[in-house]
C-alpha cells in the first residue's frame, strides 16, 4: 500500500445542506470512499458566494485531481442562459465546480464529474441543460424514498461510442447497465466536449474533453458500491492512476 503521503489529493466540491436545522456543507461518503479505496486522498472543498474564483485559485495548486459528485440541486438555469425560477439550489457550488473546472481543464489536471458533476462540467464549457428531461420510455429518476439499493440498481442500458475514449478506458466495452436518479440531463454539450454514451433514448450519458489526459463526465453514479462492478471499478482505477501522473509530472 503506498503511503499517504505519496498518494494523489482529489478535491470534491461540498453541497450546501441544512442539517439539524443549520446550514452545513455535506458530501455523500461514498465518494469520498471510493477515492480513498483506490487509494487517492479526498479533500473536501467548501464554498462561499462570491469568492468561487478565488478559492479555486488557492486551492488548485495543491490538488492532483478533481471529483465532482452528484447533488439533488440544480445548476441555476441563468448559467444555461435558460429562464425561470429553480427553487433546489446552491449557488456557492455553482460557483466554486464552475471556476474549478474552468481552471483545472487547461491545467490537464484529471477530472471526474458524475450526475450533477456532469452537468457542471457541461456547463462550464458552454453547454445547455434540460431544466426536466421528457417522460418517455426510460425512467431516469428514481423514487426518492425507495431503500437506496433500488433507488441505485442498475434502470436501464446505454450504447457507449463504439470509437470513443470510455469505451477504450473500459476495454472495448460498447454497452453497460446503469442506475439513474437525474431529472435534468444535458441539452447542447457545448463545443468542447464529445458524447461518449447514450441512452437509447437519446439523453447523453457521458462525455469527455478531447486531448485532455482524463476529463470525464457520467450522468450514472459509479462510486455506488463500485468496488462490485467491473466498469465501475475500471473508471475509478484510471482516474486515479491519472491523478497519480498529473502529481508526479507537477513535481518534476
Ligand atoms: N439535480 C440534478 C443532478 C442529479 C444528481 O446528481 N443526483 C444524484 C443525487 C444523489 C447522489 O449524489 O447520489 C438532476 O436532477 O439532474
Amino acid at each position: 500500500m503506498a503511503r499517504i503521503m505519496d498518494k494523489p489529493l482529489i478535491g470534491v466540491v461540498a453541497c450546501r445542506s441544512i442539517t439539524e436545522g443549520h446550514p452545513a456543507f455535506t458530501l455523500h461518503q461514498k465518494y469520498l470512499d471510493a477515492i480513498m479505496d483506490a487509494q487517492g486522498v479526498a479533500i473536501i472543498l467548501p464554498h462561499r458566494p462570491g469568492q468561487g474564483e478565488a478559492i479555486s485559485r488557492r486551492v488548485l495548486p495543491l490538488l492532483d485531481g478533481l471529483l465532482l459528485s452528484g447533488s439533488p440541486s440544480n445548476i441555476e438555469p441563468w448559467r444555461y442562459e435558460a429562464t425561470g425560477k429553480e427553487e433546489l439550489t446552491d449557488p456557492g457550488r455553482d460557483e466554486l465546480a464552475l471556476a474549478l473546472i474552468a481552471q483545472a481543464l487547461p491545467l490537464h489536471m484529471p477530472l471526474l464529474a458524475i450526475c450533477r458533476g456532469m452537468q457542471e462540467l457541461a456547463v462550464a464549457t458552454g453547454g445547455t441543460l434540460y431544466r426536466q428531461l421528457p417522460v418517455g420510455e426510460i425512467a431516469h429518476y428514481v423514487n426518492s424514498d425507495a431503500p437506496l439499493a433500488a433507488q441505485y440498481a442498475p434502470t436501464h442500458a446505454i450504447q457507449l461510442a463504439s470509437d470513443g475514449r470510455l469505451s477504450q478506458l473500459l476495454r472495448g466495452m460498447t454497452s453497460l447497465q446503469v442506475n439513474s436518479l437525474h431529472q435534468q440531463g444535458i441539452h447542447h454539450p457545448g463545443p468542447l466536449l464529445q458524447i461518449e454514451a447514450t441512452a437509447p433514448d437519446g439523453v447523453i450519458e457521458a462525455v469527455s474533453v478531447p486531448h485532455h489526459p482524463f476529463a470525464f463526465g457520467v450522468q450514472w453514479h459509479p462510486e455506488w458500491r463500485y468496488q462490485h462492478d467491473e466498469a465501475s471499478s475500471q473508471l475509478f482505477e484510471a482516474f486515479l492512476h491519472a491523478c497519480h501522473q498529473y502529481r508526479k509530472e507537477k513535481r518534476l
